[in-house]
């Protein structure tokens, strides 16, 4: 058994690594948005600057994907989301289930970029009873108790959880006991799953605290700016030089390795 972790090794079978993989829907992203206003081609530098990432990252992840573009001329943007969309499995329909269909559970029904994306809603599930036949999002809900039959009868491999924390591990369970592979959990808790399946989680929470770690570091550089006007005690400008030391080295690559971090992440 696993504790919540993505069961596959750092680089996948056809060897894309898994740092690439995480960056190719932010290429898709962009090139959709290229796409849409018709542009035929991009050079690596416009796309790294338009996805947020490094332009020889880029390269390096789209030589994966055995595209390197045409000197003078860039990538073709049509055959990169061809490509792209190919490798992420987007080219087929994935039907998806969306268990505990409360605040969180309707906005997710509710959002029509899954469908844009090749992800299709194909049932809302929901313990309580009360709920059982409602429509939302024009589909209506199912009773937690035909689970099972739910996730056999549309093939389904793409779960997402968005019930209390408390119910998720028995939900989970059942999801994977029925045949899904794939987990989304937003329920804040650490999912145990076997081999083969894998979970992503989704924690905002978390995303606010990584955030408000970077507004206190704004902060403490204004206030040391601030303080520079004035002659500070040697240990206090030694331990000035090095956060200052500390946070230009974070400054070279402040994402780490693996560019953009994702709002999602390996449970
Ligand atoms: N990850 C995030 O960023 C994020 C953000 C918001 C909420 N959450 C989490 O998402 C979950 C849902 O939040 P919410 O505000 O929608 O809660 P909610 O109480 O509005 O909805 C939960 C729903 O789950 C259903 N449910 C309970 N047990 C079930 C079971 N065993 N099988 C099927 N359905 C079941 C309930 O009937 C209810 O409709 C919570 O765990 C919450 O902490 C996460």
């Amino acid at each position: 058994m696993a504790t919540g972790r993505t069961h596959r090794p750092a680089t996948r079978s056809r060897g894309i690594p898994e740092a690439t993989v995480a960056r190719l829907p932010l290429y898709l992203r962009a090139l959709t948005a290229l796409s849409e206003r018709s542009v035929p081609t991009v050079s690596s530098e416009e796309l790294a600057a338009a996805a947020g990432v490094n332009s020889a990252k880029l390269r390096k992840d789209f030589s994966y994907l055995g595209s390197y573009g045409t000197r003078g001329v860039g990538y073709d943007v049509e055959y990169l989301v061809y490509q792209i969309s190919r490798e992420l499995g987007l080219t087929q329909d994935w039907p998806v289930v969306i268990v505990g269909i409360g605040n969180l559970g309707a906005a997710l029904a509710n959002y029509g970029g899954f469908a844009s994306r090749g992800f299709r809603v194909a049932a809302l599930i929901d313990a309580d009873p009360a709920m059982t036949g409602k429509p939302v999002a024009g589909i209506p809900v199912q009773h937690a108790d035909a689970l099972e039959d739910i996730v056999r009868d549309n093939g389904v491999s793409i779960g997402v959880i968005a019930t209390p924390a408390g119910a998720a591990q028995q939900v989970c369970d059942r999801l994977v006991g029925a045949g899904v592979t794939s987990i989304l959990n937003f329920a804040p808790t650490m999912l145990t799953v076997p081999d083969g399946v894998d979970v992503r989680k989704v924690d905002l929470s978390i995303e606010l605290q990584i955030l408000a770690f970077h507004e206190q570091r704004k902060a403490g550089e204004d206030a040391a700016a601030d303080d520079d006007a004035a002659p500070a005690p040697a240990a206090v400008k030694g331990a000035a030089a090095a956060a200052a030391a500390a946070a230009a080295m974070d400054e070279a690559d402040p994402k780490g390795t693996d560019g953009e971090a994702p709002a999602v992440m390996p449970a």
